[in-house]
């Protein structure tokens, strides 16, 4: 397979498949997708200049690209369904001609400052709403879309009433006017295009772009490995507004009059249909979803045909037979076309690291320096309502030490480690690290402070690959922030690339190479519950929660998390294991604690423990 299939491919992608071998890290070396907008662009603009419909089709497009590809970014990748995005950029067209009209001021300036007020007000929509869930995120968008648009419609001086405003000043660039409709405002839009497009691409090619689609995948995962779900969705929310506003610019200058009612939900309803036509949370899904939408206008008009019958019948044939819009068809069919040449994967190995069992990398890996740390736990207590699930519990853990936490279903096993990674919120008792205390902290400082945790079914985003799986962690890791990411700056392609050589080397360990760029979602449970292991040692966890490894598992696997949790031991990480398997129990704990309707009932060396006819009583018929 040559490597311009190979990036095709990788492009077409939900996020983007990396690229194996001595690709740049950051921005890959990938030139079609670098060239191939700004010759679509010129080509375009050069095939429509001497035609004035057509010339206005390809600045409607290009202006519509940009409004996608805002929409994409947070929908498609973020998963936040913004139903403010068209008021905001109704916002962009209206701030950019007051600032112009009302303060003289030039379109450059009225751009920047009408990008920064459509970032800065996307930003608030998304201040309060750090703790709600997609549903109501949603609706608060939509009241808050719907307060804007009331308001604006009573500040008549901003956006002339009914009559809309009209005469709206044409940019100027050294002397030239650049008026809406003619090929000089074209070339304007194209340059504004060709950036959107390339921004898209370095998010979506960048640990900015891993952020966003783990944040729609599960903001548990973020939070679990160090990350910010809010603060990625406040960045989702900033760049796309700003877009959004660019877009509404673009298209002010264009029409050269503008009025809030274009600004409406016919205009929302069109911008949903390109985004999931063309592909949601694909890097070209704006730009298909876009053509398709031409397409279906021309054809409208062609048959004279209801332009809502059409839209209604290709929504439905479009979403119904291709998952993922067109673009994620066109990936389908390149893969089938191209599926049958593939070589094998290669074993990846970072260097030093030879593809080995993690208990034989543990092995040799010297065991870190520095005094033992302590996690503990005294006195916990968790009430959901009137359910107190977990009731004055008190447990120590030191690292290097591997203690059970078993007891039958609803014991509060599982509410302890949530209380411990800050997932829930804690009544009374004291939770401290090395004598600090945890208490109230979000569970991203409490992984940050070096407690990691897996989850009882496996937390992995599914669309994306193991090595990428791993990376969002490094990105926690002292990441480089996002625009330095976007910007591919010399520090954040040194920090991409340590990460991607930390994530092989552990992955190597786990002998997951060979698995290295296979999608999560394709991969069994055992190697799932590995990748989360994995996934945890990128943060370098004094200790590691792990919420019952052993279920699902067949006994070979169960084997290997054995062996596993062995070696996380010998690296002197202090392991909490919940699990219902008590050969598992047995063989790996040093130190087990029972609890029972949310009391620790009994505590000691598991044998011991096993012994005693309280714990029997307890678990009679819960163990296997
Ligand atoms: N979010 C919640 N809201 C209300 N009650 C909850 C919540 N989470 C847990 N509980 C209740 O708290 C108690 C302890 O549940 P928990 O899941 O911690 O038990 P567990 O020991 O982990 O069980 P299992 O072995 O089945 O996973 C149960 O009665 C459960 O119904």
């Amino acid at each position: 397979m040559s490597s311009t299939v190979n990036e095709s491919k990788a492009d077409l992608a939900p996020l983007r498949t990396v690229k194996r071998g001595g690709g740049r890290a950051g921005v890959p070396r990938s030139w079609p997708h670098v060239v191939g907008p700004p010759l679509i662009l010129v080509a375009a603009g050069l095939a429509t200049s001497g035609n004035e419909y057509y010339l206005h089709l390809a600045t409607a497009a290009a202006i519509a690209y940009v409004l996608t590809a805002s929409f994409n970014l947070i929908y498609g990748y973020g998963g936040i369904f913004n139903l403010s995005i068209i008021i905001t950029y109704g916002l962009g067209a209206f701030t950019s001609v007051w600032l112009e009209v009302r303060f003289d001021m030039s379109f450059w300036l009225a751009t920047v400052l009408a990008l920064l007020v459509t970032a800065a007000l996307s930003v608030l929509i998304a201040l309060p709403s750090s703790t709600l869930n997609e549903l109501f995120l949603a609706i608060q968008t939509l009241a808050f879309a719907l307060a804007l648009a009331e308001v604006l419609s009573n500040w008549d001086e901003f956006t002339g009433g009914t009559v809309g405003i009209y005469l709206i000043p044409s940019p100027s660039f050294f002397g030239t006017d650049l008026i809406g409709g003619l090929p000089a405002f074209y070339w304007l839009t194209a340059v504004a295009v060709g950036l959107v497009a390339e921004l898209m691409r370095r998010i979506h090619r960048s640990g900015v772009g891993r952020r966003l689609v783990a944040l729609r995948e599960g903001p548990r995962v973020l939070a679990s490995v160090g990350v910010s779900p809010a603060s990625t969705r406040l960045l989702a929310f900033g760049l796309s507004g700003a877009m959004a506003g660019l877009a509404g610019v673009l298209f002010a200058h264009f029409q050269l009059v503008i009025e809030l009612e274009t600004f409406n939900f016919n205009r929302l309803a069109a911008l949903l249909l390109a985004t999931i036509l063309g592909g949601a949370g694909y890097l070209y899904g704006p730009l298909f979803g876009v053509l398709a939408l031409m397409v279906m206008d021309e054809l409208s008009l062609a048959t004279s045909q209801a332009q809502d019958l059409i839209y209604g019948v290709g929504v439905l044939v479009l979403v119904l037979a291709t998952r993922g819009g067109i673009a994620g068809a066109i990936e389908r069919l390149v893969r089938r076309l191209t599926g049958r040449r593939r070589r094998p994967e290669p074993e990846l190995t970072a260097d030093g690291h030879p593809a080995t069992p993690i208990r034989a990398a543990a092995r040799d890996a010297a065991p870190p320096g520095g005094p033992p740390r302590e996690l503990e736990v005294r006195d916990l207590r968790v009430a959901f309502g009137g359910t107190v699930a977990v009731d004055d519990v008190s447990i120590a853990v030191r690292t290097g030490d591997v203690v059970g936490l078993i007891g039958p279903n609803g014991a509060g096993k599982t509410t302890l480690l949530n209380a411990i990674t800050g997932d829930v919120r804690v009544a009374g008792g004291s939770l401290t690290l090395d004598g600090g205390s945890l208490l109230g902290m979000r569970q991203q400082d409490v992984v940050r402070r070096g407690v990691g945790r897996t989850f009882q079914s496996p937390k992995v985003i599914p669309e994306l690959t193991l090595l990428e799986n791993l990376m969002i962690a490094g990105d926690a890791r002292g990441g480089a922030g996002w625009v330095r990411q976007v910007a591919n700056s010399p520090r954040s392609r040194r920090i991409e690339r340590e990460t991607r050589e930390r994530a092989l080397g552990l992955l190597a360990d786990f002998s997951l190479s060979s698995r290295a760029h296979h999608r999560a979602a394709d991969q069994p449970y055992g190697v799932l519950r590995l990748v989360e292991v994995a996934r945890n040692l990128m943060l370098d966890p004094a200790f590691i929660l792990l919420d019952e490894p052993g279920a699902g598992l067949t006994e070979f696997e169960r084997e290997e998390i054995a062996a596993t949790i062995r070696s996380l031991s010998e690296r002197q990480i202090g392991v909490v294991l919940v699990d219902h398997n008590m050969l598992l129990i047995t063989s790996a704990c040093d130190r087990v604690y029972v609890l029972d309707a949310g009391r620790v009932i009994a505590e000691g060396p598991p044998a011991e423990v096993f012994a005693r006819s309280a714990v029997r009583a307890a678990y009679l018929g819960a163990v296997e």
